[in-house]
């Protein structure tokens, strides 16, 4: 079975697919569209909501209308009231999930018309979708995803870039330009790869001591620090924490420990200010703090990482998961977790929270 840092490594292969394919993929589906759509609801768990996350900023500016993304067991049981032109877009790498299976399900039983995006067209989800939307890239095997999440971001930016064309909101040449930056990006993902590896590699016997990991990011990169959550809690199993920037320092601040590992994601945008000022205050407190920045800062730190590109911070999220994915990974290895078989086989025959 292929390890999270081969999917890594294929990223590239897989997004310059997608950019071959889109139109392929998606136009049939969203030919049926309705023109009068006002707003577009996601619904999707995990690393599926997380990468749903770290594409908002992007559709929501492209798009021009309300983009929200909703927990499919909280919106099944307590929030089934979808107006009329509502886009519902159901997300499922994997297409086994119980609650998208279920909300996909009460939402076309109350007559909305939902597109499900997915990697395995003939799953539970494939099958009860009325309109499946394939992701373009091949089943991943590592159940702790990372390349899959990384196409997912693709595909709702690329998606979202096809419906705002088709609804008169974005030009040909707006289209032309977005998607050069888009390939410029894909051009750049093994530099990237290269320069989060050495990273990781560099820092991993600090990071291996780290009783907790805090992941703060903000815009786009809010995606990634949920995501650096997700994956550091099922590959890594240890604490870990993923905050928007003002949503960290809301509160959760006042339950720092001296011996957190800050990892603070910097798209370097329009936050950035304010995140340098709460690093400014964490620095004081804490020993450990990093910042994984999207292009190169002057204030980096030699422990800081810098990805090296400059582009819109709404496309951020499609580069920066990859140092995130790769320390869970190397994180477990150190810690000889077995990724490639169930912890708790016993559970899903218990909850079926996978069907
Ligand atoms: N532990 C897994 C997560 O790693 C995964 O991200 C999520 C969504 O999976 P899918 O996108 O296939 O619905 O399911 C489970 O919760």
């Amino acid at each position: 079975m292929k390890s999270i840092e081969d999917y890594v490594h294929l990223e590239p292969k897989y997004y310059e697919a997608v950019l071959q394919n889109y139109a392929d993929l998606f136009a049939k589906q969203i030919a049926q569209l309705n023109h009068n759509i006002t707003n577009v609801v996601i619904y999707a768990t995990g690393s599926s909501s997380n990468a749903a996350y770290g594409a908002l900023p992007f559709m929501s500016n492209i798009l021009k209308m309300p983009v929200k993304i909703e927990e499919p067991s909280i919106a099944e049981n307590y929030l089934l009231h979808v107006e009329p032109n509502s886009l519902c877009i159901a997300i499922s790498q994997g297409g086994h999930s119980y609650s998208v299976v279920k909300i996909i399900q009460r939402l076309q039983d109350a007559g909305n018309t939902v597109f499900a995006l997915t990697s395995e067209l003939d799953s539970p989800v494939g099958k009860v979708c009325q309109h499946v939307l394939n992701m373009g890239m091949p089943i991943e095997e590592m159940p702790y995803v990372s390349a899959g999440y990384s196409v997912e971001i693709l595909d709702l930016m690329l998606l979202a870039m096809l419906i705002a064309q088709k609804t008169g909101k974005l030009s040909s040449v707006e289209f032309t330009q977005i998607l050069a930056e888009i390939k410029n990006i894909v051009q750049k993902m093994p530099e990237v790869i290269k320069r989060a590896s050495s990273w990781v590699e560099n820092n991993i016997s600090k990071f291996a001591t780290a009783k907790r990991l805090v992941f703060i990011g903000y815009g786009a990169a809010y995606g990634v620090s949920r995501e650096g959550e997700t994956k550091t809690t099922e590959a890594v199993r240890i604490s870990a924490w993923g905050k928007e920037l003002e949503e960290y320092m809301h509160g959760p601040y006042l339950g720092l420990n001296p011996d957190d590992f800050i990892i603070c994601l910097d798209p370097m945008g329009k936050l950035h200010d304010r995140m340098e000022l709460l690093k400014r205050f964490l620095n004081k407190h804490v020993k450990n703090v990093y910042t994984i920045y999207a292009g190169k800062d002057e204030n980096a730190t030699a422990d800081d990482l810098s990805l090296g590109i400059t582009t819109s911070e709404l496309l951020a999220s499609l580069f920066m998961t990859v140092p995130v994915h790769l320390l869970a990974y190397k994180l477990s290895q150190v810690k000889k977790i077995d990724l490639q078989h169930s912890a708790y086989p016993d559970f899903d025959q218990i909850t079926a929270s996978k069907i």
